[in-house]
């Protein structure tokens, strides 16, 4: 039930979750699951009920930044890259980030989720023991125009049951063909994987998204998890709540127990509390997630005390060690007239388009950004690592990823067709870390956001490597008769030196918004990290931590699967603990 207003909730509920967000509402939906559990969930932005830039796949890049779904955070300088201040996106709505991501579903390699089985101590984490989660989170469903899509995955890697839905392409694109010749011709790094999201990603193949084939849209966490358990009377959504504080409730087996939250509604009004009997659950995103602890006298005592916050549990690790890719986006001038860049300029083919999307739920706009994936490994012999360590986790695990858009993904100019082929790096090295910090002990101001890119000396190195396969791509003969050339002329060529590339780089990479690390799992007892392997908050009782914060280092793959995954799991955990 989404709450009419806080008159409606009760003042007491078995779990209280902080954040509809991707996280959030799959424990929303698993722990009501139980009719005895029953749970409130607060999301400080809006309902994302009806919002077309969120449902329709294509329009995604419309929905961050500068928009009313968007936290709206900018980064301090960033010393890598040339000290510019970034743009950072968080999803303030409900779904979270979920309903203003790309879409697009990578789970990471067998390598990550063995170190995070082995950085934790709890096997629990391994590729082995999670791809069950990968698979229960899952629907996988028919892509939008029902072509045949036999040998472009592999079905037993996927689920059929799950909430989160899952599609390959929906509607074909000029370039798909040159694509795969492309990578035909080329071989090696750029072979053909069946399936990426096998735990093996290396190799190129059909991008899988997390789009609903048959209905054409977007699948977000509370498209999917939410709204299934909507009708359940255990459940209560209240949204344009943002939550200020959790508050200490006493003490139990010599640790703060934290069982009340604090919000306000609609930005304003009195300050309002709700009990958790059983446990509070902070699902706030890798920048919100820290700040709420902070808030509430949970982080670094040393940085709390100086912006009047009294210190009640010391854990240094809140808001550090947050990790986040670098992108690097390039394009060019194309020999086409059906590239997708005028839906993107022109308001009226936008428009059109889209009552073309309600109408049929076919066409350009059940795509999301790019159709074709590969993901690359550096050679372990590379003179990248002769005087650094490799990053990397392990074997089969990419340094870096590629896709391509049949359009510039940006802003485009006034005129002209364009192709973008973006590398992700993927293993940024342990010097490339951020953090969240607080200015102020007004729990509604603003976090310090520090995305820490480009620092460790692999970084450039490896993003350039990527840049290279790009170029190489590029420069094969299936793309001969279509590119024209560089839509910006500063772009590097084949012939570029390795000093223009980092100075490109340096100029123009960004972040791909992959932010995770804030509130990291260790060991347990060990004195760094933020929560036990089962999520529980260090050093209290009463509280988990369940959202891509608590991941250590970023996987390499975009985020979102991982998301989902590890929050199937923490449900099982809560659940084994209460039921
Ligand atoms: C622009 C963009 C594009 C991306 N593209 C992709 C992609 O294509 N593929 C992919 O896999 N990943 C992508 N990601 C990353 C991925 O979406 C995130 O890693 C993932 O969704 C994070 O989930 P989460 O549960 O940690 O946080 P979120 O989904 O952000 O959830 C946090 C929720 O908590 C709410 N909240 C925060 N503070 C409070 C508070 N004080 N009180 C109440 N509620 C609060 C927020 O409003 C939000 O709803 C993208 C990210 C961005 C920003």
């Amino acid at each position: 039930v989404i709450l009419g207003s806080p008159a409606d909730a009760r003042t007491s509920y078995d779990f209280v979750i902080v954040g509809g967000g991707t996280a959030g509402n799959v424990l929303a939906n698993r722990l009501t699951e139980n009719p005895a559990f029953n749970v409130l969930v607060l999301e400080a932005g809006p309902s994302d009920d009806g919002v077309l830039e969120i449902e329709v796949p294509f329009l995604c890049t419309h929905t961050t930044p500068d928009t009313p779904w968007d936290w709206n955070y900018t980064t301090v300088p960033q010393p890598g890259l040339n000290g510019a201040t970034l743009s950072y996106p968080r999803g303030y709505v409900l779904g979270g980030t979920s309903s203003v991501n790309c879409l697009v579903y990578t789970r990471g390699s067998e390598a990550d989720w063995n170190r995070y089985a082995v950085v934790t101590g709890d096997n629990g984490w391994s590729w082995k023991n999670i791809l069950p989660y990968f698979k229960k989170s899952e629907k996988f469903t028919p892509p939008s125009d029902h072509h045949n899509i036999t040998g472009d995955f592999n079905p037993a890697v996927h689920g059929f049951n799950g909430f989160n839905s899952i599609s390959l392409a929906g509607a074909p694109t000029v370039i798909d063909g040159r694509v795969l010749a492309a990578t035909e011709e080329l071989g090696e790094d750029f072979e053909t994987n069946e399936d990426y999201n096998s735990g093996s990603p290396l190799g190129f193949g059909w991008s899988q998204n997390v789009i609903d084939g048959p209905s054409g849209t977007r699948s977000s966490s509370a498209s999917g998890y939410l709204r299934n358990a909507l009708r359940r009377p255990n459940l209560h959504v209240l949204v344009n709540a943002q939550v200020s504080r959790i508050l200490q409730t006493g003490t139990e087996r010599g640790f703060p127990a934290f069982r009340k939250v604090e919000y306000r509604i609609n930005g304003g009004g009195p300050l309002i509390t709700a009990t958790a009997s059983k446990e509070v659950i902070v699902s706030a995103g890798s920048i919100n997630t820290p700040q709420v602890l902070s808030n509430s006298g949970i982080g670094d005592a040393k940085k709390l005390k100086p912006v009047g916050i009294k210190s009640l549990v010391d854990l240094p690790d809140v808001g550090q060690n947050l990790s986040d890719h670098p992108i690097i986006v390039m394009a060019w001038l194309v020999n086409s007239t059906s590239t997708y860049d005028d839906f993107n300029r022109n308001m009226t083919l936008q428009a059109q388009e889209l009552q073309e999307w309600e109408k049929t739920r076919q066409g350009p706009f059940v795509n999301g950004i790019s159709q074709h994936i590969g993901f690359i490994r550096v050679p372990d012999d590379s003179p990248i690592f002769e005087s650094e360590t490799d990053p990397s986790p392990g074997e089969n695990s990419p340094h870096f990823e590629i896709f391509i858009s049949n359009f510039l993904l940006g802003t485009p100019p006034a005129t002209g067709n364009f192709m973008s082929i973006s590398a992700i790096m993927y293993t940024p090295g342990p010097i490339s870390r951020g953090s969240v910090n607080l200015t102020s002990s007004d729990p509604f101001s603003r976090p310090i956001v520090d995305a820490g890119l480009l620092l460790s000396p692999t970084d450039v190195p490896l993003l350039r490597a990527g840049v290279r396969s790009i170029l190489k791509l590029a420069s094969a003969e299936a793309f001969s008769d279509y590119i024209l050339g560089p839509a910006d002329p500063s772009q590097p060529g084949v012939n570029a030196t390795d000093e223009e590339i980092e100075a490109y780089l340096r100029a123009n990479a960004r972040s791909a918004y992959h932010v995770v690390g804030t509130s990291s799992m260790s060991k347990v007892g060990a004195a760094d990290g933020v929560v036990d392997p089962d999520l529980k908050l260090k050093k209290v009782s009463g509280v988990r931590v369940v959202d891509a914060s608590i991941l250590p280092f970023a996987p390499a793959g975009h985020t979102q699967a991982a998301t989902y995954a590890l929050a199937e799991r923490a449900a099982d955990l809560i659940k084994a603990d209460f039921e």
